[in-house]
């Protein structure tokens, strides 16, 4: 599979405006345990080991280079993970629990406006299979969100390093899935961004057990209908690519749809890869399939009826035609080897408050704080610290995705 997909840009303007983005994936290899009833029920994973704890980075080294204050911090920063298209993902012990956690770093200034969607609804989300946000804190330079750690890295890598996932594998984390994007619903909180670098895994011993991760496009619809192009090439449903029109939570089972066909197939429905194209004819290229449903299901590849059926009525270019959340959950491939608690789960999760580690009110006070540009430190060797500074974008082909 090839490994690159490009990002429409974000809703609100901001320092890096249209774009094309690579995107990264994720390199978690440790397993660990964790405490949610779900849809599967993760195999509890043994505690850190003596060599795992004793990592290079975990000298404090890292921590003066994001916040020069190593001492003061609640948490213990041991090494990066990630770096995302507008931040740094690194790894991290709570110092009195010494739990590890993932932090996301994210440049402080005007652009922290528009994390205040991702952030909020992040944490109004508490459910088994979403990566809990746990709280949010500043650095003179970072503004910091602490998130449950995923030992297993991304659904993306897991599919590469497999080719891709047998119709088992493929419907476990499918019906996971499914139940976290109906709770995410119920919220009123449309992701607009799902994908396999999206979905993190909990376990690696063969029963994998998924969690969403990044809101970062995520709207919450209450009374207004969505407008903005946004998304990553390659999932993003018609209605968004079109433009100009309201579109609603429908774009999300498209994506769902072409999420299911890259673990079945092991390739992207509709992402067109060539190296004598540029990324805009490639872009182009895409867009046209994607507003023509033009996939295909490769010949080589064995994929069931069943997840081949519930592929064909995702999608499916016509939101009023494409099948909803429930017509999903009727399916016949979708029931098979259900955990009975998975139709149960969300009536449960629905009743949990959200905001019980850090109240709404601090959150918000936070986040308008984290508008106001960090103040420059020089890291512990002495030189600027603009290493976490994010990466520029370069721009989306015209006509193909702008604002609307
Ligand atoms: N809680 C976590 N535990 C472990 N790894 C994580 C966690 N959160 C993120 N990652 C890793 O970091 C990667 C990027 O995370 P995320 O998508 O949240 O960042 P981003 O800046 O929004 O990236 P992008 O815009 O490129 O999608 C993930 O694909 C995953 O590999």
């Amino acid at each position: 599979m090839g490994c690159s997909t490009s990002k429409i840009p974000t809703e609100e303007p901001s320092t890096q405006t249209s774009a094309v983005e690579t995107i990264n994936q994720g390199r978690g290899t440790q397993q660990e345990g964790q405490h949610h009833s779900s849809v599967e029920q993760p195999t509890p994973t043994p505690a850190l080991t003596g060599e795992q704890q004793r990592h290079p980075e975990a000298d404090g080294s890292v921590q003066r280079q994001v916040d020069g204050n190593a001492e003061k911090a609640k948490y213990r920063l041991t090494r990066q993970i990630e770096r995302g298209s507008h931040s740094r993902i690194f790894e991290a012990f709570d110092r009195v629990t010494n739990k590890r956690v993932a932090i996301k770093f994210l440049a402080r200034g005007v652009y922290c406006k528009n994390l205040r969607a991702e952030i909020t609804n992040h944490m109004m989300l508490v459910h088994p299979h979403i990566i809990e946000a746990k709280e949010v804190y500043l650095t003179p330079q970072f503004l910091a969100l602490v998130l449950e750690y995923a030992p297993g890295g991304d659904l993306f890598k897991y599919v590469d390093a497999r080719g891709h996932l047998d119709d088992g594998t493929a419907r476990r984390i499918f019906q996971q899935l499914v139940i976290a994007l109906e709770y995410c619903h119920e919220k009123k909180v449309i992701n607009r961004d799902l994908k396999p670098e999206n979905t993190l895994i909990m376990t690696l011993d063969g029963r994998p057990y998924v969690k969403l991760c990044d809101f970062g496009y995520s709207k919450q619809v209450i009374e207004t209908k969505c407008k903005t192009q946004v998304g990553t090439v390659g999932y993003t449903a018609p209605e968004i690519l079109r433009g100009g029109s309201d579109y609603n939570s429908a774009c999300d089972v498209w994506s769902l749809g072409c999420l299911l066909y890259v673990m079945v197939v092991g390739d992207y429905p509709f992402l067109c890869e060539s190296e004598r194209l540029d990324d805009k004819a490639l872009f182009r290229r895409t867009q046209d399939r994607v507003l023509k449903a033009d996939y295909i299901f490769p010949g080589d590849v064995e994929v069931s009826r069943g997840a081949a059926d519930l592929i064909r009525q995702m999608l499916v270019v016509d939101i009023e035609k494409r099948i909803s959340i429930s017509g999903i959950k009727r399916h016949p491939w979708f029931r098979q080897d259900l955990p009975k608690a998975a139709l149960t789960l969300n009536q449960d999760c629905l009743r949990v408050p959200a905001f019980q580690i850090q109240s709404r009110a601090d959150l918000e006070r936070i986040l308008a704080e984290a508008e106001h540009a960090g103040v420059a430190r020089t890291n512990s060797a002495g030189s600027s610290n603009s290493v976490f500074a994010p990466r520029r974008l370069s721009s989306i082909p015209s006509g193909s995705s702008g604002r609307s």
